[in-house]
C-alpha cells in the first residue's frame, strides 16, 4: 500500500548535467544552421551586388525576376510567419510583444541605413526568416530566443557577419519541492497539551473496566490525562470484535502517539492492553514492549505488574539485566515434553530480544497481538540492529511452513477477500514518543498499518523555519539559557545548588568522561552530595543511584544522556544542561525530565558565547514557546572562587591518581 505521498522533482531537473548539455546541442544545431542560411544568402547578394556593378540590362532583368519569385515566396512565408506570429503574440506576455517591437525597429534602423531599397529588403527578410527559425526554436528551447532574437540588430551594420554571441541562458526560478505530509500525518487525533485544564474524569472515558478502574484509583490516579482519554478508547475499540479481528473483521490500524515529556504516555497502553488480554485463556506472549534502555524497559515493566496484579496475567522482562537462562526459565517451562509460555507481556531491550529469538527455540511469538515501541523515534534509529524484522519473522510463519493450522499466520499482503477468508492474530502496531518523527520515509521503516495519529503536534510546518521537525513542550516548563565562560560553568553550578537551593537537579553533560570530572570537583568543593550516573556504573549501582535520587537523598544528580528519555523520576524541579545538547531532541527528552505530569519545573542550559545563536535558533525552530536569559553577574560568584581554585587543583591530582588507576 502506497502509505505515503511525497512530491518531489516537481519541475525539470535544472541542473541535471544531461539536459543542460542536449540543450548546448540543440541550440548548437540551430545556430548551424542559421550560419548556413546567411552563408548562402550573402552569397548570393554578394552575386547579386557583382551583377549589378558589371552586370547589363540582361543581367539587370534577370537580378529583378530572380529576387521577385524568390522574394515573392518568402515574402509570402514571412507574412504567414507574421501571422502566426501575431496569433501567438496575442496570447504572449507584454514583455515578449516589447521584445518583438524592439527586434522590427531595430530592423527598421537597419533597413533606413542601407543604400539600396533591394538590399534593405533582403535585410528585413533575413532578419525575419532568422527570427522565424528562432521563433520555431522558441518551442523547443525558450530561454535560447532572447539572445538570439537580438542578433540581427548586432548584424545589421554588417549583414556579412556570421558571428553568434552564444551562452547567457536565461534563469528559470527552480520551484521549491513543497512537502506534502499523508493525510494521517498531517491531520491528527489533536491531543491537548494542557494536562492541568484537561483532565478528564473516568465517568467520561467508555470502555475501560471497573477493576482496572479502581486499581488506578488504588494508585492515586483519579482522572485521566488528555493522552489516555483519546488512547485508550481507540486501542480498546480495536479489540472490540476479541484479540482476531479489529472492527467490522478488517485488521485494526496502527496507532501512533506524539505527545510531550511526562504526559502520561505510559498508562497510555498499559491500560488497553492489559484490559484486551485479561479475557484470554491460554497464557502465551501476547504484547511485547519494546524500549531501548534497560532502566526504562524496568519503568514500563514496573507499570505492567501494577495493573496486572490480580488478573492471572503474567509481565516477564527480558534485558540482560539476569543471566539468558534465568531469562529463559521466566519465559517458558517444558510440560510433559511441551513447552508452555509462562508470559503474557514481555518488555525487552532490542539487543536481548533478537538473542531469545535467535537462540531460545521456546520463545514463541507466533501469538503476538500488540507490539508496543516506546521511544519509538529511538527505536527507529536503532533499526540497524534489524530487531524488527527479526520480530517479524518470528510473528508470521516463513513461506515454506506447510502450517494447516485454522489459526496460521500468513504476513499480510493486499486486504483482499481471499488474504481474509482465515481468521488469523493481527499484530497492531503502537507507537509512543514524546519527539515521533513526521519523516515519512523513517515511518515506513515500521511498516505501518493504515496508521492513525495521535499528535499535540499539528504540522511542522507551523513552527518552524527551517523545515526542522517542531514539537511540543510540557505546559509547566519554563526555559532559561544562562550565558557562561568555560571557566566558570562549574561555579555556577555550584551557584546554583548551593545559594539558589535548586534542588533536587539533574545535571546533564555530553560525555561520560565529562560527567565523572564535575562530580568529583563538586564532590571536592563540598557543602552537597552528589552523584553521578553513567554507562560507568554496573546496572544495579544506576538502579541504587535513581533510587537515592527519587528519595531525596542526593539533591544533584551528574549524568549522560543515559537518564535523558523516559526516566520517570518524581519532583525533579530543576535540570541543567551542563553541556549544551546537540540535538534539538536530546534537548526534548533531557528538559523533559521535570515539569511533568502537569507540575512546574525549570531547566537551565548553560551556553558559551559561540553556541548562543545556533542553539537558540534550534529550540525556536522546535517550537519552544520561549527560552529566557538568566545572567548570573560575576560579583555573585566571586565568594566562592578561592576555595574553588584550590578544589580545582586538588581535582587535578585526583584526576592523576585515577588515570593512573585505570591504566
Ligand atoms: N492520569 C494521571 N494522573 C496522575 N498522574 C499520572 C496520570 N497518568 C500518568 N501519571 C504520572 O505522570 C508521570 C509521567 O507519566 P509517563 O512516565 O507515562 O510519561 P511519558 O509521557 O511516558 O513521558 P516520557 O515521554 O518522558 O517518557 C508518571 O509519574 C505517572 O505516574
Amino acid at each position: 500500500m502506497a502509505l505515503f505521498m511525497i512530491n518531489r522533482y516537481l519541475g525539470e531537473e535544472e541542473g541535471s548535467e544531461s539536459s543542460k548539455e542536449s540543450r548546448s546541442r540543440a541550440l548548437l544545431a540551430k545556430l548551424q544552421e542559421q550560419v548556413k542560411a546567411r552563408e548562402q544568402q550573402s552569397v548570393s547578394n554578394r552575386a547579386d551586388e557583382d551583377e549589378d556593378h558589371c552586370g547589363g540590362e540582361v543581367q539587370k532583368k534577370r537580378k529583378h525576376k530572380e529576387p521577385e519569385t524568390e522574394g515573392a515566396q518568402r515574402k509570402t512565408k514571412t507574412r504567414e510567419h507574421e501571422r502566426k506570429t501575431d496569433l501567438t503574440d496575442e496570447v504572449a506576455s507584454p514583455a515578449k510583444k516589447k521584445k518583438k517591437r524592439k527586434t522590427l525597429s531595430s530592423e527598421k534602423e537597419s533597413t533606413n541605413t542601407g543604400d539600396k531599397a533591394s538590399d534593405n529588403e533582403t535585410s528585413v527578410e533575413i532578419t525575419e526568416t532568422s527570427e522565424s527559425s528562432l521563433e520555431e526554436g522558441q518551442k523547443t528551447e525558450e530561454s535560447v530566443d532572447p539572445q538570439i532574437s537580438q542578433e540581427p540588430k548586432e548584424e545589421s551594420g554588417s549583414s556579412q557577419t556570421t558571428f553568434h554571441v552564444l551562452g547567457g541562458f536565461e534563469e528559470k526560478a527552480v520551484q521549491k519541492v513543497k512537502r506534502v505530509l499523508p493525510q494521517w500525518l498531517a491531520q491528527p487525533d489533536v491531543i491537548q497539551r494542557d494536562i492541568k485544564s484537561n483532565l478528564i474524569p473516568f465517568s467520561e472515558v467508555p470502555g475501560i473496566c471497573p477493576t482496572l478502574l479502581k486499581k488506578l484509583e488504588t494508585n492515586g490516579i483519579q482522572n485521566f490525562f488528555p493522552v489516555q482519554a483519546e488512547v485508550i478508547p481507540a486501542v480498546i475499540e480495536s479489540v472490540s470484535s476479541g484479540l482476531l479481528l479489529g472492527p467490522g473483521g478488517y485488521r485494526p490500524r496502527d496507532i501512533c502517539v506524539s505527545a510531550p515529556t511526562g504526559s502520561g504516555k505510559t498508562l497510555a497502553f498499559v491500560i488497553p492492553v492489559v484490559q484486551a488480554l485479561s479475557k484470554r485463556v491460554v497464557c502465551e506472549v501476547r504484547a511485547l514492549a519494546v524500549l531501548p534502555t534497560k532502566e526504562l524497559a524496568q519503568q514500563v515493566s514496573k507499570v505492567f505488574s501494577t495493573y496486572t496484579e490480580g488478573t492471572g496475567l503474567k509481565v516477564v522482562m527480558i534485558t540482560g539485566q539476569k543471566s539468558f537462562a534465568a531469562e529463559e526459565s521466566a519465559l517458558s517451562e517444558s510440560r510433559g515434553g511441551v513447552s508452555h509460555s509462562l508470559a503474557d507481556i514481555v518488555v525487552a531491550t532490542p539487543g536481548r530480544l533478537v538473542d531469545h529469538i535467535n537462540k531460545n527455540s521456546n520463545f514463541s511469538l507466533q501469538h503476538l497481538r500488540f507490539l508496543i515501541i516506546d521511544e519509538a523515534d529511538r527505536m527507529i534509529d536503532g533499526m540497524h540492529q534489524s530487531w524488527l524484522a527479526q520480530v517479524t519473522k518470528a510473528v508470521y510463519r516463513s513461506p515454506g511452513d506447510t502450517q494447516t493450522s485454522v489459526f496460521r499466520r500468513i504476513l499480510p499482503g493486499p486486504i483482499t477477500v481471499a488474504s481474509l477468508t482465515p481468521p488469523q492474530i493481527p499484530l497492531q502496531k503502537l507507537l509512543f514518543s514524546a519527539t515521533l518523527t513526521q519523516n515519512p520515509e523513517k515511518l515506513q521503516l515500521l511498516d505501518l498499518h493504515q496508521p492513525r495519529l495521535f499528535s499535540s503536534t499539528h504540522s511542522r510546518t507551523e513552527t518552524s523555519t527551517q523545515g526542522q521537525d517542531a514539537f511540543n513542550f510540557p505546559q509547566g516548563l519554563a526555559e532559561y539559557y544562562v550565558p557562561c565562560t568555560l571557566s566558570k560553568k562549574p561555579l555556577l553550578i555550584l551557584h546554583f545548588l548551593l545559594r539558589l537551593k535548586f534542588s533536587p537537579a539533574l545535571c546533564f553533560t555530553n560525555s561520560r568522561e565529562a560527567a565523572h570530572r564535575l562530580y568529583l570537583l563538586v564532590k571536592l568543593f563540598g557543602g552537597v552530595e552528589v552523584a553521578e550516573f553513567s554507562s560507568k556504573l554496573n546496572p544495579s549501582e544506576r538502579q541504587k543511584t535513581l533510587k537515592d535520587f527519587e528519595q531525596g537523598k542526593i539533591p544533584l544528580l551528574i549524568s549522560t544522556d543515559a537518564a535523558a528519555r523516559g526516566i520517570d523520576i518524581n519532583g525533579v524541579k530543576c535540570v541543567i544542561n551542563y553541556d549544551a545538547p546537540q540535538y534539538i531532541r536530546t534537548y526534548i527528552h533531557r528538559v523533559g525530565r521535570t515539569a511533568r505530569a502537569g507540575k512546574a519545573g525549570s531547566a537551565f542550559t548553560f551556553l558559551l558565547e559561540v553556541q548562543e545563536k545556533s542553539f537558540l535558533q534550534m529550540v525556536t525552530d522546535a517550537g519552544s514557546p520561549g527560552i529566557e536569559r538568566h545572567f548570573v553577574k560575576p560579583q555573585a560568584l566571586k565568594s566562592m572562587e578561592t576555595h574553588y581554585e584550590q578544589t580545582l587543583a586538588e581535582l587535578g591530582n585526583v584526576v592523576k591518581r585515577d588515570f593512573a588507576g585505570d591504566s
